[in-house]
This record gives structure tokens, C-alpha cells and sequence, in this order.
């Protein structure tokens, strides 16, 4: 069994999730109901066997708070933290604020659907999942592989979109495959990784 350990958590439910509104680089905390869902996470990685040896979160503070809900249910507060706004939610641009079925109504299903979810169609101002693994993945291979590869087990706790783009490369998907593939809030997925940095083992914590 790989020591190298790599999980990776969406944030759970914010503010702006709750009121359906594109939220991106804005910054809401996260409701009731989010905080289970961290509180949930951090369980559910405490009955695997896990104790994380550094954590990484973005400069956003459900993300941050999402980070310290898992660690404290693990036992773990006061882990070594590292915050980078590498890690930040896909820029949603000119959509920020917006309602996502107002969007809809606006602009027509196909079109929101291609912003929220194609590779490389970026939203008005904003960035494309591309430009997102763009920054996200140096970031990912100069700050986060190096302590995974070291054998300390790795928390990331960071957003829908910054994790596909990492998801994408971890899980060697397409463009047309990264489309489908949806993070729920709150829900781990555990990576075993090789010596080479190949993905040995993925699994979804919560279905
Ligand atoms: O930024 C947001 O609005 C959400 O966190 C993720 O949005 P999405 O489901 O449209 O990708």
C-alpha cells in the first residue's frame, strides 16, 4: 500500500451555494449546513486510518474554514496550513453574483452549461477551467506533489473548480471527460500515488 497520500475536499455548502449565485473569487462564509458537511468529511477521514502530516487551502474563507473543520474533527488542529491563492475558486468574472437559473433564463442552458463546465470556454471576464489549471497546476507541482512524494499524507481543502482542474490531471481526463465529472461539497476523494507521481488508486469518499 502507497504511503504517498493525497485527499482532496470541496468546501461544503457556502452562502452563495445555498442562494444558487456564481461565487468564483468572491468570498462567503459557509452555512449550517456546510459546516456538517466539513464536519462530516473530517469523520469520514478519521475512520480510514488517517492523520494528515500538512494541509493546503486557498485564500478563501470557506475553504479555510472548511480546512480547520476537518482537521479539529480529526484531531488535528494546529496542523501545519498552507494558504495560496493558487488554490482559489475558477474566477467566475462578469457572472459573479448572479443567480445561475437567472443566468439560464438569460443566456440559454447550452451557453451557462459551457462556462460552468467546458475545458476552455471561459465566462465573460472570467476563466476557463483551462486558465484555472493553469495556475492551479504549477502550484500543484512545485508546493503540493514535493510533500506527498516525502510521504506526508496531504490534505487540499479548496472549490468545485480548482479541484477538476487537479481532478483532471490526477485522473488523466479529457476535456470531454472533465466535463462530467461533478465534486459535491464536503466530499473527499482519497488518491494513492506512486513513487513517479502517477495516480496508483483514486476513490470518492461519499458518492
Ligand atoms: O463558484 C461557484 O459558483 C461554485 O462554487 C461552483 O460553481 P459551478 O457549480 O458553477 O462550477
Amino acid at each position: 500500500m502507497s504511503d504517498r497520500v493525497l485527499v482532496l475536499v470541496r468546501h461544503g455548502q457556502s452562502e452563495w451555494n445555498l442562494k444558487n449565485l456564481f461565487t468564483g473569487w468572491r468570498d462567503p462564509g459557509l452555512t449550517e449546513q456546510g459546516v456538517a458537511e466539513a464536519k462530516r468529511a473530517g469523520a469520514l477521514l478519521k475512520a480510514e486510518g488517517l492523520a494528515f502530516d500538512v494541509a493546503f487551502t486557498s485564500a478563501l474563507t470557506r475553504a479555510q474554514n472548511t480546512c480547520q473543520l476537518v482537521l479539529g474533527e480529526m484531531g488535528l488542529d494546529g496542523l501545519k496550513t498552507i494558504r495560496d491563492q493558487a488554490l482559489n475558486e475558477r474566477d467566475y468574472g462578469d457572472l459573479s453574483g448572479l443567480n445561475k437559473d437567472d443566468a439560464r433564463a438569460k443566456w440559454g442552458e447550452e451557453q451557462v452549461h459551457q462556462w460552468r463546465r467546458s475545458y476552455d470556454v471561459p465566462p465573460p471576464g472570467g476563466e476557463s477551467l483551462r486558465d484555472t489549471v493553469a495556475r492551479t497546476l504549477p502550484f500543484y507541482i512545485q508546493e503540493i506533489l514535493p510533500c506527498v512524494l516525502r510521504g506526508e499524507k496531504t490534505l487540499v481543502a479548496a472549490h468545485g473548480n480548482s479541484l477538476r482542474a487537479l481532478v483532471m490531471v490526477l485522473e488523466r481526463l479529457s476535456p470531454e471527460g472533465i466535463m462530467k465529472r461533478e465534486l459535491a461539497t464536503g466530499a473527499p476523494i482519497l488518491y494513492r500515488l506512486a513513487a513517479d507521481s502517477t495516480v496508483i488508486e483514486h476513490r470518492d469518499l461519499i458518492a
